[in-house]
């Protein structure tokens, strides 16, 4: 097998095949990517909005940067096997960032990413008042990050934000643009019913046409990975679903234990030491540091 095979890229193409809908779970860090890997999932996803949040506390609007998104990449690929998609905006700056930034990603191991046709001064795909670049400037950017490609089996993703601004039609008509510049599959931002899901679908001629972002409490309901099934999606993401629990979670603990200065009567919400170092592999790593210094003891 070819390195290329094997590489990120080949485990997210076989990901789409080995499973339809692909459910692609977006996790912040390493350890959540290791939980996620562990209950099941075949890909993960880093969101823009989870870097920008959680990492540096920040709102999702074009703030955190290309390194940004490596530094928090390079960790979960550290501790995971799956392959990775990546949020990485509008792609942070012209062709020759772009070109940079694919580079990149291929190096710190990840198997796929998604740009979108937002300007640089973007905002979550789910607020008012976004604004989109020309097709044309999109499809620049496209062709910029498909020539970058060092891994000819590295995904790409091209989102677009169109729907909301220029109708269906408009959304549809670049949709087939980016395809045409060398995006393997479209994001299809905010959808608001699953029959616009069938109609980029109907309309894009790739293996694996639609993504569907299921992020809740946005403009796109909660739809079933059967619903989504059966209008031919072939990938849903969850972009934030655990990010938004552990944040509730934490915010619990910390009024709690502020409150009744004990976490007596909130440690059932809590993972406790066994489960985690389950996750970690802790006795394993214990076990050869016994055996490794046995004789100094
Ligand atoms: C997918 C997304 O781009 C992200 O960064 O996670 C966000 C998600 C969200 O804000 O709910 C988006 O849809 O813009
Ligand atoms: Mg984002």
């Amino acid at each position: 097998m070819s390195a290329s095979q094997n590489s990120a890229g080949a485990r997210f193409r076989q990901a789409l095949v080995e499973e339809s809908p692909l459910q692609v779970m977006g996790t912040i860090n390493a350890y959540t990517a290791m939980m996620a890997e562990r209950t099941g999932y075949k890909a993960l996803y880093l969101a823009g909005a989870g870097v920008a949040n959680a990492s540096y506390g920040l709102p999702d609007l074009g703030i955190t940067n290309l390194t940004d998104v490596l530094t928090d990449l390079r960790r979960v690929t550290d501790a995971t096997d799956l392959p990775v998609l990546v949020d990485v905006d509008t792609g942070f700056g012209g062709a020759f960032t772009i070109a940079r930034l694919v580079r990149g990603l291929i190096k710190d191991g990840a198997g796929a990413m998604h740009m979108e046709d937002q300007v640089q001064l973007k905002r979550c795909g789910h607020r008012p008042g976004k604004e989109i670049v020309s097709k044309a400037e999109m499809v620049d950017r496209i062709k910029a990050a498909a020539d970058a490609k060092t891994d000819p089996n590295f995904f790409i993703v091209a989102r677009t934000d169109a729907l909301a601004i220029e109708g269906l039609d408009g959304a549809i008509d670049r949709a087939c643009a980016y395809v045409e510049a060398g995006a393997d599959m479209i994001f299809a931002e905010a959808c608001t019913e699953l029959s616009q899901y069938k109609a980029f679908v109907d309309a894009i001629d790739t293996p694996h046409p639609v993504l569907a972002n299921i992020t809740e409490f946005s403009k796109t309901p909660n739809f079933t990975l059967d619903e989504l099934r059966g209008v031919g999606v072939s990938a849903a993401l969850y972009p934030l679903s655990a990010a938004r629990a552990m944040n509730a979670a934490a915010l619990k603990v910390f009024r709690h234990i502020r409150k009744e200065g004990s976490a007596k009567g909130i440690l059932e919400i809590m993972q406790d030491r066994e489960e985690l170092y389950d996750f970690l592999n802790y006795h394993e790593y214990e076990r050869k540091i016994d055996e490794l210094f046995r004789s100094q003891k």
